[in-house]
């Protein structure tokens, strides 16, 4: 052929490492203790054709403390393959490598939170149940993994389409490896302690069991379009009275002890309640597992 047309070496290019001089915010998509999750656009070429992402990144003053826990976040979701779990795509080091930020895909019809109520009377209970089986297959995925999500809520599950969910945040993940098979949290700052086990409000341990309680009570939040007059926090709020502080805690145990659950939400058929009390045993030896509920999910879908 011509020799005058050499190919070129095409140099290289990691598709994963982001530079900081072509990251556009956009807007904010969350706020957490530590830090945001913003929406971005990467546009290398500056003419708008980039793409859009979600980037997670930590507040400044948060940033010594807590850059290791996103770093963890970021090789554990870094990862992570599975269809239910919110694809990784990269990271941007800013300033010189002192601060990272995690680069994911972007689900523009956000988090069943915000899609439920919008979208209630084209989401029938078959949906609902689906969804329910993805979130348990992206949940038995990580479980095989051995880490535990501990923050397991429908706030925390993005709408990819009107078909399919996925799990898309990751903050307070860990990995249970090493450990006899639980991980004793330490920052109860803003824990979600409605979405809480016993064991987890007690002894300070979580268990792949206590993702099982928290899937329970997301499932719900799924069941009630996650209407926020009948939110988890809301009805348990009037079980044990709008006690303050460290007291809440302590009368959200004794009614759990007490073997008072949540509700039936009267569109909630009593299968689908019973499978949901399954997650609630107060044992977390007693409760359903992962496996088991999709399977019995996905009998009562046919
Ligand atoms: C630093 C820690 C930290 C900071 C935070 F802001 C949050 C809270 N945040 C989690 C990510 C979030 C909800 C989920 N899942 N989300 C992701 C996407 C996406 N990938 O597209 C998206 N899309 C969307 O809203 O489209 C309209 N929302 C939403 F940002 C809340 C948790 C944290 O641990």
């Amino acid at each position: 052929e011509n020799p005058s047309i050499k190919p070129q070496p095409v140099p290289d290019v990691d598709p994963t490492v982001f530079e900081m001089r072509f990251l556009r915010r956009i807007r904010d998509l969350g706020e957490g203790h530590f830090g945001k999750v913003e929406l971005c656009r990467y546009d290398p070429r500056g003419d708008r054709t980039g793409e859009l992402v979600a980037v997670k990144s930590l507040k400044p003053e948060n940033r010594d403390e807590q850059c290791n826990n996103l770093s963890s976040e970021i090789n554990i979701l870094k990862a992570l393959y599975h269809e239910n779990i919110v694809k990784y795509k990269g990271i941007c080091q800013e300033e010189g490598g002192q601060a990272i930020k995690l680069i994911m895909e972007y689900l523009p019809l956000g988090s069943l939170k915000e899609y439920l109520p919008r979208n209630k009377s084209k989401t029938s209970l078959s949906t609902l149940l689906s969804y329910s089986i993805q979130i348990c297959e992206g949940m038995e995925y990580l479980g095989s993994h051995f880490y535990i999500h501990r923050d397991l809520a429908a706030r925390n599950v993005l709408v990819e389409n009107e078909r399919t969910v996925k799990i898309g945040d990751f903050g307070l993940t860990k990995s249970i490896k090493d450990n006899e098979g639980y991980y004793t949290v330490k920052d109860d700052n803003d824990s979600p302690v409605f979405w809480y086990a016993p064991e987890c409000l007690t002894q300070c341990k979580f268990y792949l069991a206590s993702d099982v309680w928290s899937f329970g009570v997301t499932m719900y939040e799924l069941i009630t379009y996650c209407d926020s007059s009948k939110s988890p926090m809301t009805l348990f709020l009037g079980m044990i009275g709008r006690s303050q502080g460290q007291m809440t805690i302590i009368r959200l145990v004794k009614v759990l002890q007490e073997g008072r659950r949540l509700p039936r939400p009267e569109t909630c058929p009593e299968p689908v309640y019973d499978l949901m009390r399954r997650c609630w045993e107060q044992s977390p030896d007693g409760r359903i597992s992962f496996k088991c509920l999709i399977a019995e999910l996905s009998t009562m879908l046919k």
